[in-house]
């Protein structure tokens, strides 16, 4: 091993990707957004070093456990040790010519890394597909022609695409950019007139093709690909209501609409699942793009097999959740698309298929149908025609992110939804029993309004009651007015939205979840105390 001093500091690349590491698996954020955060000087080269970590994953964790880096070195930098290891063997090939220790260390073990890569790299190099650096022409902006005209007046050649299918030329005319081609810092991507949006992920916007002048709801937005998408097939005519519950996301989504110069949209910071038409009135298309594990995207984190079972419950428990309230919640939607970039059957067929079970209001119809057919990759046959009509975008063989995508449309008079199966689901139990209980408090608010007309002794009866209520109140440490049932119902409540929370706030700093999970704690630990106060003055009545 050679000579290392103390003193030599790591380059800042090299220990700014691995707190961009450290942070993305922590789930702080996504990759691009803290690489932009850090405002690096080379992040080009920061970006680049840290997916590369990222998509090899698995076979640095393999070669970490056949050398036993660790157990040997147990000083060194996890993170930092893996960004090393990346570029040794996949990036520059080689280490900045430094005496720091983590680079002496690392280099130390550089034959053996290789020997033991040569093992791996059969059983996993498959896994990462080399895909072309997609681009949306923001039509908002610049036409197709404009856009190209601005790539080909820097010495870019645009390549003739076979395919007649509109989608096709559409968004594969500048997509013949070699992979690892990087445009953030392209004029065009700054000004707006270029989106660095992947093929895949503009499928479910192009599929549910509101036409100009609709109204459109966007129940998952930042950081606004879609969005900006949505605004780009109205042609800026017409309303799309963004809403995005993670505060920091948010502003990431107005910024992004800004630059789009997307001007009839209007962005919303709230959880969705507390919205409904009052809030969006007249909404008559529908895109729930909700969170999900990712594992269809090339530069994912990949979920550690033991914890994979337990995050697709929760986050297909949300993802049928929020789907649910798209087809339950808005009377006038026609056309609803659901997406995920994930690739697990549990995070999309089956979540349509227990979405369907329980609703005669949509219909699956063929997602095939919005790409004229043309479309190689579907769902699950374990999923009859389920399956079928679900449509997949596979990295290996669409060189693509991997991208799932179904279509759901409302029934026309007299037609049925063939996988309905009758049953009500305890989502919308929940919504009958909460609406009826609304209405029967109006009714009573009502029935005392009516009541005060031509009763004299109403007023006195009025006083009395609320002398009552005022007595009952400081008997039960103000809280007369809920009953059991409903004090019940908000812990089961609470407790739904904790795990809600978990599931759908992966884009969430670690901080503002363990905030979150304080705040929740906190609420349901107060309602049953409330629970319990209300308990023991029945008792005492009794
Ligand atoms: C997969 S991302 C959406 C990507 C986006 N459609 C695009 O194309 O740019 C999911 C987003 O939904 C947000 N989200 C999750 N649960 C939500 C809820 N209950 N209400 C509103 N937004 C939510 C997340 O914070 C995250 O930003």
């Amino acid at each position: 091993m050679g000579t290392f001093n103390h003193s030599v500091k790591v380059p800042k690349l090299y220990k700014c990707a691995a707190k961009i590491c450290q942070e993305v698996a922590r789930g702080v954020g996504s990759i691009k957004q803290l690489v932009y955060e850090k405002k690096h000087f080379n992040t080009s080269a920061l970006y680049a070093l840290i997916v590369t970590t990222f998509q090899k994953a698995e076979q640095i964790e393999l070669i970490l456990k056949r050398t036993q880096l660790f157990e040997k070195e147990p000083r060194l930098d996890p993170w930092l040790a893996k960004i090393f290891i990346s570029e040794l063997v996949w990036g520059k090939k080689k280490l900045p010519n430094s005496q720091a220790k983590p680079i002496q260390t690392i280099l130390a073990y550089e034959q053996a890394f290789k020997a033991h890569l040569s093992d791996t790299s059969e059983d996993t190099e498959g896994g990462v597909c080399k895909k072309p650096r997609y681009v949306r022409v923001n039509t908002l902006t610049n036409t197709v022609n404009e856009a190209v005209e601005l790539f080909e007046d820097e010495g870019w050649v645009l390549q003739p695409v076979d395919q007649p299918d509109d989608y096709m030329k559409f968004i594969e005319q500048l997509s013949w950019l070699e992979a690892g081609t990087s445009f953030f810092n392209h004029p065009g991507y700054k000004k707006g007139s270029i989106v660095l949006q992947d093929k895949a992920s503009c499928l479910p916007v192009h599929i549910l093709s509101p036409p100009p002048g609709s109204v459109v709801l966007d129940m998952c937005a930042a950081p606004g690909m879609k969005t900006t998408q949505l605004a780009a097939a109205l042609n800026d005519e017409g309303t799309v209501y963004a809403v995005e519950r993670d505060s920091k996301r948010y502003e990431v989504l107005t910024k992004m609409i800004e630059t789009a110069g997307a001007k009839c949209v209007k962005t919303i910071n709230k959880d969705v699942l507390e919205c409904g038409n009052s809030d969006f009135p007249g909404v008559e298309y529908i895109l729930v793009d909700p969170s999900c594990s990712g594992s269809g995207m090339v530069d994912r984190v990949v979920i550690a097999a033991d914890q994979l079972d337990a995050r697709l419950r929760k986050l297909s428990g949300f993802q049928i959740k929020i789907l649910r309230s798209a087809l339950t919640r808005y009377p006038q939607a026609k056309r609803i698309v659901y997406s995920t970039c994930s690739l697990y059957a549990e995070e999309n067929e089956d979540v349509v298929r227990q979405v369907l079970e329980t609703n005669n209001d949509f219909k699956l119809v063929p997602a095939g149908n919005f790409v004229k057919n043309m479309w190689k990759n579907f769902g699950s046959s374990s999923f009859g025609d389920i399956g079928k009509y679900c449509l997949y975008a596979r990295p290996q063989e669409d060189l693509t992110n991997g991208f799932f995508v179904a279509v759901f449309e409302r029934l026309e008079d007299g037609e049925n939804n063939q996988f309905y199966n009758g049953r009500v689901s305890k989502y919308m139990k929940n919504q009958n029993r909460k609406e009826e209980r609304m209405k029967k408090r109006e009714s009573m608010r009502m029935m005392g309004e009516l009541g005060d007309v031509g009763n004299e002794n109403n007023e006195h009866q009025r006083t009395k009651r609320n002398k009552q209520s005022k007595n009952q109140e400081t008997n039960l440490e103000s809280k007369p007015n809920v009953s059991l049932e409903e004090i019940s119902e908000n812990i089961t409540d609470d407790k739904n939205k904790t795990a809600e929370t978990e599931e759908s706030t992966m884009e969430q700093t670690g901080t503002e979840v363990k905030e979150k999970k304080k705040k929740h704690k906190k609420r349901e630990e107060e309602a049953v105390a409330d629970l319990e106060i209300v308990q023991s003055n029945l008792n005492r009545n009794q």
